[in-house]
């Protein structure tokens, strides 16, 4: 398997397959910042990246902004002084899909 963040998203609609746990187990290695969540039943990932003021965490926010676009595919995204909390899930299926990890991936990306 070639690395999450090369990947693209894939179209993704509701009758697209939940990761199961098995593959969320594989998968989440790849990313081990992230931690998967669950908010209103719904799966998520979601990592916190630390700034040292909140220009810095708006522009890592516009950026990921940015990726989202390419993508079409969006977080929810609380930015706040020195921190940016990035939360991946798809709404359409109402959880994890593999988009979601190739989308925390590329997150990872935007700051190596
Ligand atoms: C029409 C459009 O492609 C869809 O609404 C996309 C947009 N971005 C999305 N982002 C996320 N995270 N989940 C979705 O289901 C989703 N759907």
């Amino acid at each position: 398997m070639s690395e999450l963040s090369s990947q693209k998203c894939e179209a993704c609609h509701v009758d697209a397959p939940k990761v199961s746990d098995d593959e969320l187990a594989v998968l989440i290695r790849q990313i081990p910042d992230w931690t998967p969540v669950v908010r209103d039943g719904v799966m998520q990932l979601e990592r916190m990246y630390k700034f040292k003021n909140f220009k810095l965490a708006l522009e890592f926010t516009n950026l990921l902004g940015a990726m989202a676009e390419e993508e079409g595919h969006h977080p929810g995204i609380l930015t706040e002084w020195g921190k940016v909390t990035v939360t991946w899930w798809s709404h359409s299926i109402k959880g994890l899909h593999k988009n979601d990890f190739i989308c925390a991936a590329k997150t990872d990306a935007l700051l190596a």
